[in-house]
């Protein structure tokens, strides 16, 4: 069989130019400002642009552009790799704000004319604003496209052994690279505003069962969870890691700090991380700061998530829930209520 796994993430900007085009695309997108079209356009059209300067001087910091597409890219050939003979498998990297985007990728994958089409966000705690987003642009692009092949969702992965296992194994020599000194971990994840977990969106839940197993599978561990990246008015999730780090300061507390809501590098590890909280850990007399690179490509997360496409290939009928337990999920992630909220 001929099987396309749609790989999802957000996407960023390759060049200085494509900055503010890309944060109007990330702000028009009705799953992050849920407003009427006539009031989110005209919007989108203004952060971004009031945005773009500060945006830039970020992606300065990096060369300009981001990474997450050559590191996605990576993900795909390993998934491939791993999925190995049986069926002819390809990865299609989707991203959501910035090229390769849905319509495209929707040609090239019926181009492909496969027999079965699975959508595997890279994203392992389900939100609204990430993978239902995701999942909508695509239904939408695939139905204006008639490309009608059967397809089987992934809503999501927080405990999946793979994942815990390299994310595990990575924390693990971020202990020792802190050396032997009184050390918290803390799990930093990408926030969302407080009304949109109020609306029910289980990924502050998801993101603490991917915590939780992570510190129960080192063991003894003093860690905490913190949520990052927070921009525009409103009252967002916490607490912070910024006030995680002073209070780790304040503690006497070295730093093993572990981005738990990533599975690339991007701006957001290699600047807010590696250079601004860096910078806020020494100012507050951590005695040392260790930052965790995310899974990438670690052979125990992408074994993990062939794993989950084998699942959903051999037993597609068969109800088997991949994570959502804050919300009961049919199992069938064709029927699964988070995903079936995104159409
Ligand atoms: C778990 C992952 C992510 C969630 C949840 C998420 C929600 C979310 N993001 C914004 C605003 C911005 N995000 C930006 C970049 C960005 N965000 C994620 C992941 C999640 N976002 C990634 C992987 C990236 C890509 C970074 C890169 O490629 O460099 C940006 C642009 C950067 C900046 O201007 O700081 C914005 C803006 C909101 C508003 C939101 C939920 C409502
Ligand atoms: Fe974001
Ligand atoms: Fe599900």
């Amino acid at each position: 069989m001929k099987i396309a796994i749609v790989l999802f993430n957000l996407g960023g900007p390759d060049s200085p130019e494509a900055v503010q085009p890309f944060l109007r695309n990330l702000f028009s997108d009705p799953a992050i400002i849920t407003l009427p079209s006539f009031f989110r356009l005209p919007l989108a059209r203004f952060i971004s642009s009031r945005r773009a300067p500060k945006a830039q001087a970020i992606y300065a910091q990096i060369g300009g552009s981001s990474p997450i597409l050559g590191q996605t890219e990576a993900q795909a050939r390993a998934l491939e790799e791993a999925l190995g003979p049986g069926h002819e498998w390809r990865g299609y990297v989707c991203m959501r704000y910035w090229h390769p985007m849905t319509e495209a990728v929707v040609r090239s994958v019926k181009r492909f004319a496969p027999d079965r089409i699975v959508l595997l966000p890279l994203y392992p705690q389900f939100s609204t604003t990430t993978t239902a987003s995701s999942v909508k642009a695509w239904k939408e692009e695939a139905a204006k496209a008639k490309l009608t092949v059967p397809t089987q969702t992934l809503c999501c992965y927080p405990d999946e052994n793979g994942f815990v296992q390299a994310s595990a194994d990575l924390v693990k020599q971020g202990l020792a690279d802190a050396g032997d000194r009184p050390v918290r971990v803390l799990f930093s994840a990408h926030g969302l505003p407080e009304k949109v977990i109020k609306a029910g969106d289980p990924y502050q839940s998801q993101v603490e069962r991917t915590a939780k197993a992570i510190a129960d599978r080192i063991g003894g561990l003093d860690w905490s969870v913190c949520y990052q990246s927070r921009v525009g008015p409103l009252k967002w999730i916490g607490p912070s890691t910024d006030v995680e780090i002073q209070r780790a300061g304040s503690d006497g507390k070295a730093v093993v700090l572990y981005p738990l809501a990533f599975v690339s590098e991007h701006s957001e590890t290699l600047v807010e991380l590696d250079i601004e909280y860096r910078h806020l850990a020494e100012k507050n007399g951590v005695p040392a700061y260790v930052r965790v690179p995310t899974v990438g490509t670690h052979p125990a997360f992408i074994a993990g998530l062939a794993d989950r496409v084998r699942a959903l290939m051999a037993e597609p009928h068969v109800p088997v829930c991949h994570g959502a337990r804050s919300m009961p999920c049919s199992g069938n992630h064709l029927g699964c209520p988070l995903i079936a909220g995104a159409s």
